[in-house]
C-alpha cells in the first residue's frame, strides 16, 4: 500500500484542531457556595443566595474587601487597569466551601484535558486566588504564568452570581474558543450549579468586559503528578470533552505508516513539532538540571500521546532544542539534545558554538506536505555531516522561546536564539522493523 494516505492521516491525527481547554457545568451541594473572607472579622456570604437575590449589597461587600489585581508583566508585577481591571483576594484571606474533590471537579478537568485512555499521570488543583469582576472589569490577553515545570494549566470556576459579559475568550495557534459562563448558567434556571473551564498553560486568554453584575471566580493552578488519583465520579456532572489525539489513535496511524515497505526502507528518522509550548527557561546555566531530560514526563495532551504511542511500539522518542539563529543568517536548523551553557567568551559565530558543544545539523531536511504529487519538500544542504530528518509536523523554531545571549565581537551585543522542542525518532529499515510487527 502506498504511504500517502497513512502518512496524512497521521499528520491530520497529530495536527487535528480540538480545543485545548475543557469546559463543563457541575451541580454542587448547598456548602459549596459557602464563602468567608477576611482575617479579622470574618464576613459571610452565601453564593447561592446571591444567585437568586435582587439585593446585590454582599457581593458589593466583598467587591470592596478584594484588592485591585496585579498581573505579571516581563519580569515585573504590575498594576495597569488598562490592562487588567478586576478585584482580587488571596488564598490566605478567604475559605471556599467549594470541595473539587468531593464534588469530582477535579476528576472532571482530568478527563477532560487529559483525557488519554493510558493517561497514567495524576493531576493536583491548587487554589490560587478569588476574582471579583464589577462592571466594567476585564482582563486583556494573556498567557498564566507557569509556577514551576509540572504547572501545565489553569482552572476558573465561575459562580452564578448575576452577570452578563464577562466571556473568558480562549486563542491557541489559529483557533478561538468563548466561554461564557453568564450564558451557560442563565440557560440553567438552577442556582445550584457552578461553571468552569480549564486550559493549558500555553492557551491565550482574556475576559471580555462585564456588562452588568459582578463575576465572581476561583482560580487554580493545575499541576501533574506521577501517580494517578482515584476517580470520585461526579454527580450531574456535564464534561464538554475536547476530541484529543489520544495515544492509541496516534499510535495506530504510526504504526501504519511504518508498516508500509515503501516508507523509509533503509530506516531514518522522524521529525514532528510539539504542539505545545512547555517553560524552558530563558536563562540556564548547568547547576539547574536540563529540562529537556525531565521534559517527557510533563508533555501536554497530543504531545504526550505522540512520546508514549513510539514507546509503545519499540522505538525510542527523544526531545531536542531546534535553534535558528536568524541574526546569523544561517540556513539550516540545529539540534540539540541538552541544554547548554553558552559562555560569553568569543561567541563570534552561534553555529559554530553549537556545534562545538555537541550540537546537531539537520543536513537534509524534507517536510511531510499533505500534497499527494509531491509528498515531501526537500530542503538540501551541501554540508554531509548531519542528520537528515523527515519532519511529518514541522517545527518551528522561530515561534519557540527566544533566549538572549550575549555575543562579544567588536562590540557587546545582545542577540536572540530562538528556539522550539521537537520529538525525534530513528525509525529501523523496514526489514527488522516489520519483524518486530509481526511477533
Ligand atoms: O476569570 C477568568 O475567567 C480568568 C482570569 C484569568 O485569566 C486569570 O486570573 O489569570
Ligand atoms: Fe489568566
Amino acid at each position: 500500500m502506498d504511504e500517502f494516505p497513512l502518512l496524512q492521516r497521521l499528520e491530520a491525527t497529530l495536527t487535528m484542531s480540538g480545543p485545548p481547554y475543557c469546559s463543563g457545568i457541575l451541580e454542587v451541594p448547598p456548602e459549596a457556595f459557602n464563602l468567608y473572607y477576611g482575617r479579622k472579622n470574618a464576613q459571610f456570604i452565601d453564593l447561592q443566595e446571591t444567585a437568586t437575590s435582587n439585593d446585590p449589597s454582599d457581593l458589593e461587600a466583598l467587591a470592596n474587601a478584594c484588592e485591585r489585581a496585579k498581573f505579571g508583566r516581563g519580569d515585573e508585577t504590575v498594576l495597569d487597569e488598562t490592562y487588567r481591571k478586576a478585584g482580587k483576594m488571596d488564598v490566605d484571606d478567604f475559605m471556599t466551601g467549594l470541595d473539587i474533590e468531593a464534588t469530582g471537579l477535579r476528576e472532571a478537568v482530568q478527563l477532560g484535558l487529559l483525557s488519554d485512555k493510558e493517561e497514567t499521570r495524576g493531576m493536583r488543583a491548587e487554589l490560587y486566588k478569588l476574582n471579583v469582576y464589577g462592571e466594567g472589569a476585564f482582563f486583556k490577553p494573556h498567557k498564566d504564568t507557569p509556577r514551576g515545570q509540572s504547572m501545565f494549566g489553569s482552572l476558573v470556576v465561575v459562580f452564578p452570581t448575576p452577570h452578563s459579559g464577562g466571556a473568558l475568550v480562549l486563542r491557541h495557534n489559529d483557533d478561538q474558543f468563548t466561554f461564557d459562563a453568564a450564558a451557560l448558567l442563565s440557560g440553567r434556571g438552577s442556582s445550584g450549579s457552578i461553571a468552569y473551564v480549564a486550559f493549558f498553560s500555553d492557551v491565550e486568554h482574556e475576559v471580555a468586559p462585564v456588562l452588568s453584575g459582578h463575576r465572581l471566580t476561583l482560580t487554580y493552578n493545575l499541576y501533574y503528578e506521577t501517580r494517578r488519583n482515584t476517580p470520585a465520579p461526579g454527580r450531574g456532572l456535564e464534561v464538554f470533552q475536547p476530541p484529543h489525539a489520544s495515544a492509541p489513535t496516534v499510535k495506530a496511524a504510526l504504526a501504519a505508516v511504518l508498516n508500509v515497505s515503501t516508507f523509509l526502507p533503509r530506516g531514518g528518522t522522524l521529525g514532528f513539532g510539539l504542539r505545545h509550548a512547555y517553560p524552558i527557561p530563558k536563562v540556564w546555566t548547568t547547576d539547574m538540571g536540563s529540562p529537556l531530560e525531565s521534559l517527557g514526563a510533563w508533555l501536554k495532551g497530543s504531545d504526550a500521546a505522540l512520546f508514549s504511542a513510539c514507546a509503545v511500539l519499540g522505538m525510542t522518542p527523544r526531545l531536542w532544542l531546534v535553534c535558528k539563529d536568524y541574526e546569523d543568517g544561517c540556513e539550516s536548523d540545529i539540534m540539540l539534545d541538552q541544554m547548554l551553557e553558552l559562555g560569553p567568551e568569543g561567541i563570534e559565530s552561534l553555529e559554530l558554538a553549537l556545534l562545538a558543544c555537541g550540537g546537531v545539523r539537520v543536513c537534509d531536511s524534507y517536510t511531510f506536505t499533505g500534497d499527494a504529487r509531491m509528498p515531501w519538500k526537500r530542503v538540501e544542504s551541501d554540508d554531509w555531516n548531519g542528520v537528515t530528518v523527515h519532519w511529518v509536523t514541522k517545527a518551528s523554531a522561530r515561534d519557540g522561546p527566544r533566549s538572549a545571549y550575549v555575543a562579544y565581537g567588536n562590540e557587546a551585543s545582545l542577540d536572540w536564539l530562538y528556539t522550539s522542542v521537537c520529538l525525534l525518532v530513528d525509525v529501523e529499515p523496514y526489514v527488522y522493523r516489520s519483524r518486530k510487527m509481526d511477533a
